[in-house]
């Protein structure tokens, strides 16, 4: 189970979230109660072990300007929100940037199609709104043996159903491990992980 925790802004969230064995760690990069600068996230990144992917997370930004604030901030990895193109795949690519491409359950099925990304992210609607919705909707999707990471209203509690319920392949977590909006919770944080891996 492949566990990434996102929207991570301070030095002691980034080290609970390692420590418990995430596999992958945000930050935000657009605007965002969560959002942090390309310099913070530099900062934030002396404390993630190589083999642990660091993600620059981004909503409206085009992919170019995406891949430039990445680089600035030293990520090797983006997350772009919003509709997408498979040019866009290319130009992260070409960057030699890694990809999380998300989606929302609304997708169309060309949107949920392989277009090369590292991972797809299947998102609520409203990214990073705690926002549930019905995991088991994903049985139908046809993304079976693909690298998918499931979102949207995942927490310590719920996170071991949702998997089964939607047969993921990874998660991805950022309110239901908080105290309150942009504030990590670091013992969720670690429950969180410790029970998505089981
Ligand atoms: O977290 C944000 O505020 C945010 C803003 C704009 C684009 C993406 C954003 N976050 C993405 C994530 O944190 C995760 O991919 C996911 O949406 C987390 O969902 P949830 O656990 O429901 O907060």
């Amino acid at each position: 189970m492949f566990v990434k925790v996102c929207g991570l802004s301070t030095p002691e969230s980034v080290q609970a979230a390692v420590e418990s064995g995430a596999d992958a760690v945000g930050f935000v990069l657009t605007k965002s109660p969560r959002e942090v600068s390309p310099e913070r996230a530099r900062v934030l990144l002396a404390g993630v072990p190589a083999g642990i992917a660091a993600v620059g997370v981004f909503r409206h930004e085009t992919a170019a300007a995406a891949v430039a604030t990445a680089r600035a901030a030293g990520l090797e990895w983006v997350q772009l929100h919003g509709s997408r193109t498979r040019e866009d795949v290319r130009t992260v690519h070409d960057a030699g940037l890694r990809l999380i491409r998300a989606v929302t359950l609304g997708a169309t099925p060309e949107e949920f199609a392989d277009w090369g990304e590292d991972l797809l992210l299947v998102d609520a609607a409203v990214p990073g709104s705690g926002e549930a919705w019905d995991y088991a909707l994903m049985r139908d999707k046809g993304l079976a043996g693909r690298k998918w990471l499931l979102a949207g209203g995942l927490s310590p509690e719920n996170v071991a159903s949702a998997v089964e319920a939607a047969a993921a392949w990874g998660v991805d977590v950022s309110s239901g491990v908080e105290s309150s909006r942009g504030v990590k919770d670091l013992a969720k944080v670690r429950a969180f992980v410790k029970n998505a891996k089981g």
